[in-house]
């Protein structure tokens, strides 16, 4: 028997998932959670030894015997983050995370530079929006110069997690469409976007070679020893954890629609062409198979849930028997879950606000409710903008760890209306990475691997934790859901006003 393994560096935790093909079987799972450091200014960062050193403990829980039969690993990761690395190797700052707010400055300055947010979505697919890679170069110019000084290497982490297994530096298209710098509908490096980030040096200089999405690499032999794994085994490109969920929903054809409840929450469906907004609405992502990956990204999806439940001394876990008894539109709450402030709608300094308590309707019950509420509309409202602009789907695929809520699956179904699929491996990212390292593995071993092939073999749904619109459920959420547009609008023209500082 061979194993193939993905790895998902997530926001909250690292997961393994290994999957033997030949009998379509996952044989282990296993996870170990990550710290994170939050500043009031809104930075959040992680160091990059965390991430490999869960790798190490996820691995180490495998059994030598299943350690021996792994041919192949893939990397998915948190998109965007900052990981600076000198030439030898060694990081130099913590990594500036997907979900720090920190640079909105510093993305107004790239902006700037590079001809107004309009002209970097002519030049790049996308405009340079808080969380994105490339502000956090500048700030990291002003904030740690000597780590600016010693930087010959920019990666993502999953970039930095290969580099750990190989030795190699590499980017592929899907992860690298986030920095903010590639053109997506060339896949190459736009350098006037490079320019206006950095007029000091040549960034070109910092960035990995671009490789396709099939290439693979050999494990550096002293870490295959260390971790118990053959020294044959093949490290795949990798990919953004939405690139390797898209992989683990079956999203590689187009039509599918997957969306994942993570920290973060996220839509995205497979394209054979380049989908660029000009309003920039969503952003115009590369998928990591070689096609490209429209994506709508709201930072506060289980950031929200996890918010109320922890105020609240209870497990998210819990929170479908805890919210049991409310009804769609939480007794009149409406959340606007803007915790850290937004990426989508775009509103960087934004706090979350409450509206509609009574003298009544203020329960934990109905809180957590109107979490999840406002974490779906969140969605809902940049998935309005896919409609609008017809791109209409008629299944979602969920992912990520809300999925395993039933009540946010039925949730999902009511508000969107359509259809709710899960798949039978719900760490979809992981699952995912899995499919790329077996896809990786079978091209270099025959000819002809089709992907979407793989992806029908594999990728099964689970029929039992399928949801179905509600006809009066989904008429009470669309008039919930129009309150909580009317009060993003309000928020909208408050923070408006608020743009260079953060509102208290
Ligand atoms: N049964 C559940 N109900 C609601 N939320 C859940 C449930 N199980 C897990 N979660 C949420 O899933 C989140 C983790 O999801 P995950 O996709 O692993 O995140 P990430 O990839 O961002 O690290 C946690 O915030 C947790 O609250
Ligand atoms: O910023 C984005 C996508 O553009 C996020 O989706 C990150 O990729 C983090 O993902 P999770 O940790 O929530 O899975």
């Amino acid at each position: 028997m061979s194993l193939v393994v993905g790895l998902d560096v997530g926001t909250q935790s690292v997961k393994l998932v290994a999957y033997d093909p030949a009998n379509h079987q996952v044989v282990a799972t296993h996870g170990q959670s990550l710290q994170l450091i939050a500043g009031n200014d809104g930075s959040r960062e992680q160091e990059a030894h965390w991430w490999i050193d869960a790798i190490r403990h996820c691995f180490a829980k495998l059994s030598p015997a299943q350690r021996a039969q792994i041919v192949a690993i893939g990397v998915s990761g948190q998109q965007h983050g900052f990981v600076p690395v000198d030439a030898a190797g060694t990081v130099l700052a913590p990594a500036k995370l997907w979900c720090d707010t920190s640079t909105q400055r510093e993305c107004d300055e790239i902006m700037t530079a590079a001809g107004g947010e309009q002209r970097c979505v002519e030049l790049a697919g996308n405009p340079i929006l808080v969380g994105y890679t490339a502000s956090k170069l500048p700030w990291t110019r002003k904030h740690r110069p000597d780590a600016y000084r010693q930087l010959a290497s920019i990666m993502l982490p999953h970039d930095y997690v290969n580099f750990w297994l190989t030795g190699e530096r590499w980017m592929e298209s899907g992860d690298a469409s986030g920095t903010g710098w590639l053109d997506v509908r060339t896949r190459q490096w736009s350098s006037t976007m490079l320019a206006a980030t950095d007029t000091q040096r040549d960034l070109a200089a910092c960035l990995p070679p671009l490789v396709a999405a099939d290439a693979n690499f050999s494990i550096a032999p002293p870490i295959a020893d260390e971790l118990g794994l053959p020294r044959h085994v093949r490290v795949s490109a990798g990919g953004g954890d939405n690139m390797m969920a898209a992989i683990g929903t079956g999203n590689v054809v187009p039509g599918v629609l997957s969306m994942s409840l993570g920290t973060s929450g996220t839509l995205f469906a497979y394209a054979d062409h380049p989908v660029v907004d000009a309003d920039a609405r969503w952003a115009a992502f590369c998928s990591s198979t070689g096609g490209w990956l429209p994506l709508i990204c709201t930072m506060n999806c289980t950031v929200a849930t996890e918010n109320v439940a922890r105020a609240f001394g209870f497990s998210t876990r819990d929170g479908d028997a805890i919210m049991a008894d409310t009804q769609p539109g939480a007794d009149g709450l409406t959340l606007l879950p803007f915790f850290n402030g937004e990426r989508t709608p775009n509103l960087p300094y934004a706090r979350a606000s409450l509206h509609g308590v009574d003298l009544n309707n203020l329960t934990r019950g109905n809180l957590y409710r109107a979490a999840m509420e406002g974490a779906t509309y969140a969605l809902r409202n940049g998935y309005d903008a896919w409609c609008d602009a017809g791109l209409p789907f008629n299944a979602i695929r969920l992912t990520g760890g809300g999925s395993h809520s039933q009540a946010w699956r039925q949730m999902v179904a009511d508000v969107f209306n359509l259809p709710v699929e899960v798949p039978a491996q719900v760490e979809g990212a992981a699952f995912g990475a899995a499919l790329q390292a077996l896809w990786a593995y079978e091209s270099a071993h025959q000819s002809n691997t089709d992907f979407a092939a793989i992806a029908r073999e594999h990728v099964l749904l689970d029929e039992r934790l399928s949801a179905q619109p509600n006809a009066s459920n989904v008429a009470a959420y669309e008039g919930h859901y129009q309150q909580f547009q009317r009060h993003l609008q309000n928020a909208t023209v408050f923070y408006a006003s608020h743009s260079t500082e953060r509102a208290v």
